[in-house]
Parts: C-alpha cells; sequence; structure tokens
C-alpha cells in the first residue's frame, strides 16, 4: 500500500505544478478507489449504495478537486448498464468493476456539446471486414471534455454518427479502446491528449480525442437499444432517446452532489459568523458576532433551508428516476418524458442555486472568505461547473419548459403524470380566490404562477411527508425552514404574484415581517442545524469553518505553508528575467507538461499496479 503522505509531503496542492497536482490526484485516487474495490470484494457495497460510496469519495477532502477516475464511475460503467446488452456487460462491466480497465464518457466535441444530432464525429459499417471505422473529420470533430481521457482512460463510450449502407441513423454509443493496456501508449488512428487548466476540478484531467480511420470490431456498438447486423442491416431502437440514458442518470446524480457542496459552504460560512465579531450594535459594548446581523443571516439561512430542501428533493428524484427505470425494463416508455423534463429542471434550478449560494457563502465571510484555505473558492470552481457539464442549464430548462407547455395543451386528454398533477388543480380557476401568508398559501401560489407561465413547483410533498416522520421539537426547527425558504422566495420572486395572484401590499408588508421573524426564530439554532450536517474538519478542509473556532490560529499556520513565506527572494514563473511572458504563456497553453511525453510516467507507478489490483 501507499504511504499517507509519500508524494509532496505537507505541501498544499496550491502550491504544486500542473503535473504534480496531476500525480497527487491519480495517486490519491487509486489509494481511495482501492477502498471501493476492497468494499466491493467484501460484499460491503452493490449498486443501491454505489452512488454514495462513490460520490462521498468524489466530494470528499481527498479527491478535493475532483478525480481523473471519476468519469470511470460517474459515466463509463453506467452507461454499459444502460446501453450494453447482456453479451456485452458480462464482457465489460467485469473488468470496469475491478478497474483492469479505466474508461471516460466522449459526447462533446471542440464544435458542439449541446446539439448533440449536430455531432460530427462518424462510425462507418463496413459490412466486408464486420468493423466500425470511427473518424474526425474536421478539428471540430475532435472530442474535448471528457474526465480522465488527458492521460489516464485507455477505454471509452464514444458518441457518433452511425452510417450503414450509405445512409446516417443518427448518435449511438460504442466502446472504444483508446490506449494499450500494457504500454498505456495511444494506438494507431487515436489522437489524444488534456485540454489544459480550467476554473476548477484541475484533477479531472479532461482531454481531447481524435480519430484517423480507426477500426473496432461490430460488436463494440453497444447494442441494448439499436443494433447493426452482420450484414449492415440497422435495427432501431423503441423509442430514439433510450440513448440518451446515461444524461439521465448524471443528472439525478447531480442534485445529490449540489446538497453535498452546499451544505459544506453554508457549515464554513454559518461557524465563522458565529466566530468572527465584527463592529458594535451600541457604542462601548463588546463587537457582535456577525451572525447576529439580519444581513447576515438573510445571507446564510435560506442555504440552510435551501440545503435541506435539495436532499428531500434529491431523494424523491431518486426514486422517481429508479421507478421510471424499472418501467423501461418492462417496455413501458409512458413516464420517460416527465423523467427527463424533472431530471433537467432540478439538475439546473439546484445547481444554479448552490453557486449562487455558495458565492454568498464566500462573500459573507469579507476576506478570509476570498483565501484558498477557507475552501470556499474551490467549492465554487466545482459547483460553477455543474450548471454546464452534463447539459447546459438554459438548454436543460428550455426541455423542462417543452414538456410543461406539451402537458399543459394536452391538459383534458391525457392522464397527467404525478409531478405535474397540481397542474389539473391549478388550472380552475377558483384554485387561488385569495392569498395566505402560511406556507402552503406561497406553495398555491407558486403553483398558480407555475399554471400561468408554466413553470414547475416541486416543493408540496415533502412538507407532507417530512410531518410524518419527526419529533415535535425537530419539527418545529424544520418547519421554521420550509417557512424560512418558502417566504424568501415568495419575497424574490414578489413580481409574479403580483401578476397572477391577489397578493395585496398589506400581505407583502406582513410577508416581509413574517420573513424577519423567522429569521429571528432560527438564530439559535444557525449553527446547530450545520453542525447536524456532520461535516468533519477533515471533509471541510477549511481554516474558516472548523468545528473547534480556531479561526485566526488555522488562518496563520496555513499562511505559513506558503514557499513564498519559505524564500523570500524565490522568482515567479511570470517574473521570468528574459521578459518573453507572452510568448512563454502561448508555449504552455499549446504545450500543457502532462502532454510532453505520450505516456504519463504515473501510469507504471500508480495506475498500472492499481488496475492489476497490487495497489
Ligand atoms: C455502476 C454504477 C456506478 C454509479 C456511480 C455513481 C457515482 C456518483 C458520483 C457522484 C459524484 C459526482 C457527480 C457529478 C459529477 C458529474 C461529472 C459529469 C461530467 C460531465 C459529463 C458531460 O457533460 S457528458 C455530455 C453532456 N451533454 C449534454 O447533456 C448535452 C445536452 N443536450 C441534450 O441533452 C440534447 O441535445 C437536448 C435535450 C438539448 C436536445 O436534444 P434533441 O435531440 O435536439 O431533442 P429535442 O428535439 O429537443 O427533443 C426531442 C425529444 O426528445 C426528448 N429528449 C431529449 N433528450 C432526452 C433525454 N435525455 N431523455 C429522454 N428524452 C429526451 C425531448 O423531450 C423531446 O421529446 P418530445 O416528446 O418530442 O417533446
Ligand atoms: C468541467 C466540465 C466537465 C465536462 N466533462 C465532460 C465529459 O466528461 N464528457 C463530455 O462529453 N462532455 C463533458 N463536458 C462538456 C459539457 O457537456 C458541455 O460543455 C455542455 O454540454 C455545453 O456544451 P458546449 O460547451 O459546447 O456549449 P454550447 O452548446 O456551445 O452552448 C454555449 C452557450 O450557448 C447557449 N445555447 C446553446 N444552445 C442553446 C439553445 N438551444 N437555446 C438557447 N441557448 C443556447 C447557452 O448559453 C450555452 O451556455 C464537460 C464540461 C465541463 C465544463
Amino acid at each position: 500500500m501507499l504511504s499517507k503522505r509519500e508524494v509532496f509531503d505537507g505541501v498544499p496542492e496550491e502550491y504544486l505544478s500542473h503535473k504534480e497536482r496531476y500525480e497527487n490526484a491519480i495517486r490519491n485516487s487509486v489509494v481511495a478507489f482501492s477502498l471501493v474495490r476492497k468494499m466491493q470484494e467484501e460484499g460491503k457495497t452493490s449498486i443501491n449504495n454505489y452512488r454514495d460510496v462513490v460520490g462521498g469519495l468524489l466530494g470528499s477532502s481527498v479527491l478535493r478537486d475532483g478525480s481523473p477516475l471519476g468519469l470511470h464511475y460517474i459515466m463509463f460503467m453506467p452507461a454499459i448498464l444502460n446501453q450494453a446488452n447482456e453479451e456485452q456487460q458480462e464482457k465489460w462491466l467485469p473488468r470496469a468493476w475491478n478497474c483492469s480497465i479505466i474508461g471516460s464518457y466522449a459526447q462533446t466535441e471542440l464544435g458542439h456539446g449541446t446539439f448533440i444530432r449536430g455531432l460530427e464525429t462518424t462510425a462507418t459499417y463496413d459490412a466486408a471486414t464486420k468493423q466500425f471505422v470511427l473518424h474526425s473529420p474536421t478539428l471540430t470533430a475532435y472530442k474535448w471534455w471528457p474526465g480522465g481521457l488527458g492521460q489516464t482512460a485507455n477505454y471509452c463510450i464514444v458518441v457518433a454518427q452511425l452510417y450503414t449502407k450509405g445512409q446516417c441513423h443518427g448518435i449511438h454509443s460504442f466502446i472504444i479502446q483508446v490506449r494499450d493496456e500494457e504500454t498505456h501508449m495511444p494506438l494507431p488512428g487515436i489522437k489524444i491528449g488534456e485540454i489544459g487548466a480550467k476554473l476548477g476540478l484541475n484533477a479531472v484531467n479532461n482531454g481531447f480525442l481524435g480519430f484517423d480511420n480507426y477500426r473496432i470490431p461490430r460488436t463494440n456498438m453497444l447494442m441494448k437499444h439499436a443494433q447493426v447486423l452482420e450484414d449492415g442491416t440497422y435495427v432501431k431502437s423503441r423509442h430514439s432517446k433510450l440513448n440518451y440514458g446515461a444524461m439521465v442518470f448524471v443528472r439525478v446524480v447531480i442534485v445529490f452532489d449540489m446538497v453535498n457542496y452546499l451544505s459544506k459552504a453554508v457549515t464554513i460560512a454559518t461557524r465563522f459568523s458565529a466566530v468572527r465579531r465584527q463592529c458594535q450594535l451600541k457604542a462601548g459594548e463588546t463587537e457582535c458576532q456577525i451572525l447576529d446581523y439580519v444581513t447576515q443571516q438573510h445571507k446564510l439561512f435560506v442555504s440552510i433551508a435551501a440545503a435541506h430542501a435539495f436532499r428531500i428533493t434529491a431523494n424523491k428524484l431518486w426514486l422517481t428516476f429508479n421507478e421510471v427505470n424499472e418501467q423501461l425494463v418492462e417496455g413501458n416508455l409512458q413516464r420517460l418524458p416527465e423523467l427527463h423534463a424533472l431530471a433537467c429542471c432540478l439538475k439546473a434550478v439546484t445547481t444554479a442555486d448552490t453557486a449562487a449560494c455558495v458565492e454568498r457563502c464566500r462573500l459573507a465571510c469579507g476576506g478570509h472568505g476570498y483565501m484558498m484555505s477557507s475552501s470556499l473558492p474551490l467549492t465554487y470552481g466545482l459547483v460553477t461547473a455543474a450548471c454546464t457539464y452534463e447539459g447546459e442549464n438554459t438548454v436543460l430548462l428550455l426541455q423542462t419548459a417543452r414538456f410543461l407547455v406539451k402537458t399543459y395543451q394536452q391538459l383534458d386528454s391525457k392522464a397527467l403524470t404525478p409531478t405535474v398533477a397540481y397542474l389539473k388543480t391549478a388550472a380552475a380557476e377558483r384554485f387561488c380566490v385569495g392569498w395566505s401568508n402560511t406556507t402552503e398559501g406561497i406553495i398555491r401560489g407558486f403553483q398558480v404562477v407555475a399554471m400561468r407561465v408554466i413553470i414547475m413547483s416541486t416543493f408540496n410533498e415533502e412538507v407532507q411527508e417530512m410531518s410524518r416522520t419527526v419529533s415535535p421539537q425537530l419539527k418545529e426547527v424544520l418547519h421554521q425552514l420550509v417557512d424560512l425558504y418558502c417566504t424568501y422566495w415568495a419575497l424574490e420572486k414578489l413580481s409574479d404574484l403580483l401578476l397572477y395572484t391577489p397578493i395585496s401590499q398589506k400581505e407583502v408588508e406582513s410577508l416581509r415581517l413574517r420573513y424577519e421573524e423567522t429569521l429571528t426564530n432560527l438564530r439559535p439554532n444557525a449553527v446547530g442545524l450545520v453542525d447536524a450536517f456532520d461535516l468533519r474538519d477533515e471533509m471541510l478542509q477549511s481554516t474558516l469553518g472548523s468545528y473547534d473556532g480556531r479561526v485566526y490560529e488555522r488562518l496563520m499556520e496555513e499562511a505559513m505553508k506558503s514557499p513564498l513565506n519559505a524564500e523570500p527572494m524565490l522568482q515567479s514563473t511570470l517574473g521570468s528575467y528574459d521578459g518573453r511572458v507572452y510568448e512563454r504563456l502561448m508555449e504552455e497553453a499549446m504545450k500543457s507538461p502532462l502532454n510532453a511525453e505520450p505516456v504519463n510516467y504515473t501510469f507504471h507507478k500508480y495506475l498500472k499496479p492499481f488496475m492489476q489490483g497490487k495497489l
């Protein structure tokens, strides 16, 4: 087993080079995922809790800026489960489960991400040799972004336009070996490397991939839904969108991921706000905790409520995902459009809200929130990426809008699926005859707004669920969070309510008062509520949010770790003596150090022993 601190002992990640960061990421990942594999071997994990085990690792402090192995678990294996037939699953899944092959998922190209029907990579069937020929006809056809593809993965799910007998049948998925399993060298006809430094997730080793008439066996087309027979005959899928299943799965998983990151950020900011004293409420008094300012409570408390709301919603979405997938297995596709719309909506809403809340948590911590050691900038970099990957949020919300408009148009002719059944009730004019400043009244108001502007609201089911399962004391606090969340958004979306509901000016004023009362009621429990997330210091990795509150001592301890403090005259790379700054930046951008050699040395040192089960 590798020693705990074998590499870069004591130097925080922020001070490592791009290459050292990659080595650190590989080392941490193989150690961490060796534990997952051991749990599998001992039967301590299965497909049901696998999401939590892997998700917990990927969101942990060990893999704090992502992992080059993340896509192997998040998309490569689910794509095989979702799109490979039984024979293909028997061949590929065991090797993927024990990581004797490492995979990625390559759909996005330099020229296309959202419009996947416009992807340019081609897979042309050659009946004479019973092979597909993969080709990248243009530079914009190069796959660009796949996680782990830069230097790590040796297999990949590739999404390409399928051609057979001269006809294009649209995009389909293929499992493709891109590197030699022994030498890790790129195979002939494969052009591959990493795309360079990013805003965040710099440990993920995102790569590019180009094909030059690269041949694969016919049986490497994932054929659970559609097939190409040996003579080139195309057999189409029962539903054209079944091939999109991997994306739906990850969108569902991302909602859980946002719960983790939002809980972490608001724990850090709330605990720091209880420690930080700044300014006096009255002259001569001792400085007060910044958590006592209503403005600080306004910034933070809705994030505590949102973390609970997203967790309950994520659990509900996961149940729906499993229900619909069981129906798909039985050939019942009736709820697939609803699941797609729900996954699109909740992925977009939770990622956008989490990114906004994490940034607000950072701003609530003043200068110390801007320190990398606070962990808030890193967390922001992680969550803001989720607004883009797995479907850019604007585009996904348009998908939801499309589904809701269609549902509304069929309101009287078609039975409504569970998550939109409220639209029937809200359609009746009598539904919202008055306004009440209660949680139910606000939700009803949003349902009317949703009805009128076809926006989905999903909160009411969780409130009923919650009242059945908690103690009176906890129920009171959780209801305060529900009240806070509803009154916060009612005030945020006041323009819609004023347009579409009979809410009066007087009721708006009392709503505002109710909101401030709720902030005050929650204040005594604020730190307890974030402690309840039960995030250990090792998970938070934050000088501001540690449980013991020793903020200033930790800030100083971290500052002293900077190599610049060790050697006052250390030369910065940007200040090179010859002044050729722009030429150096261009050289660096065109040749990331990881691309310097075709096989990065970390393969033989870490990956190969891991893949051979020797770690
Ligand atoms: C073994 C298991 C291991 C499990 C381990 C789990 C570990 C969990 C760890 C958790 C930790 C972290 C998780 C987070 C980390 C995630 C990292 C992710 C890395 C990123 C990967 C990527 O980004 S992959 C690329 C993603 N790309 C996209 O999403 C592209 C977005 N574009 C699209 O989806 C489509 O192009 C779009 C929907 C926008 C339009 O498609 P189009 O074909 O043009 O369709 P339309 O004409 O608009 O609509 C036609 C009809 O099709 C319906 N439809 C569209 N998409 C779907 C779908 N996906 N499913 C079902 N139906 C769909 C649409 O509704 C229309 O229907 P209608 O009836 O005609 O209206
Ligand atoms: C950190 C990260 C990791 C990723 N990992 C992977 C991976 O492992 N595998 C993979 O295949 N991909 C991956 N991606 C790529 C990701 O899926 C794409 O970036 C995403 O789908 C958006 O596509 P695009 O970047 O081409 O932007 P585009 O599709 O070009 O969109 C650009 C902008 O145009 C606008 N726009 C586009 N279409 C519409 C429309 N129809 N209506 C209105 N506005 C529109 C939106 O404002 C959008 O932001 C990753 C991306 C990131 C950031």
